[in-house]
């Protein structure tokens, strides 16, 4: 028996601690030794394999952010054309199973690829969360937790300054992130992607705050979050890149624009970008990741494919990988409707 394994899509906090977890499992308790593709799909297509050792530098790994193996997005049609060469590495390698670490997107690739007689096992990451069928993904709670942080220290300068403050976190499709971080930081207003938003409401919400005596507003926006339909604002559709998704135009910059016009105040935006995926992960996110790993590592020795890991309740259980990608798990309306509660 030997194991492939890879890491595709955006990296997060918690991927290493899989890594690692797979490796020890497989190692101390089946004695097969792992194989890594590096740079996501592009490794497999490539032929671009490391050895992994059960060592001190694995064992090390648990706290490192990011992926020692690298990730990258690879167009899919790219990705579907190489099955010839995919098959073929595999073979070169003698790989028995491959375990996939990814999003929606890996999955949806991991899934096909197992449709195509390659024996898979997938494993569930992103910090968008948005992936179906598991509760969590790990490098959510990371990420909760960086833009949490960031935004409980615009409170501050946000007072002193007098300001509407507009935080721009992640989030394409799924607003998970900034319904968290917004309530678990006290944001007066959180702007998702499941629900279009109407400028005009938003300035009313900080206005109210305004006459109520308060002197500043945070309002946290998902960077996928769009204007609704018939309301007094646009924003510039960015086209669709290389890898089949949309590039984002500064939707948190344009609502600033719009505020300050509109409230005659001053409005900042910052937007976290990319700190949201850095750094260490949580305790939370290494555990998760690392009973992702230990339960793939099973399923891959003991020939169990075509199944992903996931969280439900308390425990680790193997669903199909078509259960993961049969829709996105978005943000359901009556959860928003709890966080609107506190809007003001
Ligand atoms: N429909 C598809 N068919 C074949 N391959 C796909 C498909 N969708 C995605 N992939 C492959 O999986 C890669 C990763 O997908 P994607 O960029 O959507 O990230 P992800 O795995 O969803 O992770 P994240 O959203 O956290 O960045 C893509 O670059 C592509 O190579
Ligand atoms: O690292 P990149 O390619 O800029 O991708 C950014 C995207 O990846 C994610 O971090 C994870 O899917 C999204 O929240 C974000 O839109
Ligand atoms: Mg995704």
């Amino acid at each position: 028996m030997r194991i492939g394994m890879l890491t595709a899509g955006g990296d997060c906090p918690g991927l290493n601690a899989v890594i690692r977890a797979v490796v020890r499992t497989s190692r101390a308790e089946y004695d097969t030794p792992v194989l890594g593709f590096e740079d996501g799909w592009s490794g497999l297509v490539d032929d671009s394999a490391v050895s992994l050792y059960d060592d001190e530098d694995i064992d090390r790994l648990l706290l490192r952010g990011g992926t020692v193996l690298g990730t990258g997005r690879l167009n899919p049609d790219t990705l579907r054309d190489s099955l010839p060469q995919i098959k073929r590495t595999l073979e070169r390698h003698a790989i028995d199973v491959l375990i996939a670490i990814g999003g929606d997107g890996t999955l949806t690739a991991a899934n096909w690829l197992h449709d195509n007689g390659v024996p898979v096992v997938g494993v569930p990451k992103t910090i968008d969360n948005d992936v179906a069928a598991t509760d969590y993904t790990f490098g959510f709670d990371t990420a909760v937790s960086v833009a949490a942080d960031a935004i409980d220290r615009l409170h501050t300068t946000a007072e002193s300054h007098e300001r509407v403050m507009l935080v721009e976190v992640m989030g394409r499709h799924a607003g998970w992130i900034a319904l968290h971080a917004g309530l678990a930081a006290g944001a007066h207003m959180i702007v998702i992607p499941e629900v279009p938003f109407d400028i005009d409401y938003v300035c009313k919400v900080m206005k109210r705050r305004f006459q109520m005596g308060e002197n500043y507003g945070i309002c946290v926006v998902a960077e996928g979050a769009t204007p609704a339909e018939g309301s007094s604002m646009t924003i510039d559709e960015g086209e669709i890149d290389q890898f089949g998704h949309q590039v984002f135009t500064g939707v948190a910059n344009a609502m600033a624009v719009e505020i300050k016009e509109r409230l005659d105040r001053d409005v900042r935006t910052t937007v976290l970008g990319h700190t949201q995926r850095g750094g260490t992960p949580t305790s939370r996110d290494r555990v998760l990741a690392t009973r992702y790993g230990v339960h793939a590592a099973h399923l891959a020795n003991s020939g169990k494919h075509g199944v992903f890991v996931a969280l439900r309740g308390e425990d680790i259980v193997p669903l199909p990988i078509a259960d993961a990608i049969s829709r996105l798990k978005t943000v359901p309306v009556e959860m928003y409707d709890e966080a609107a509660s506190l809007f003001g």
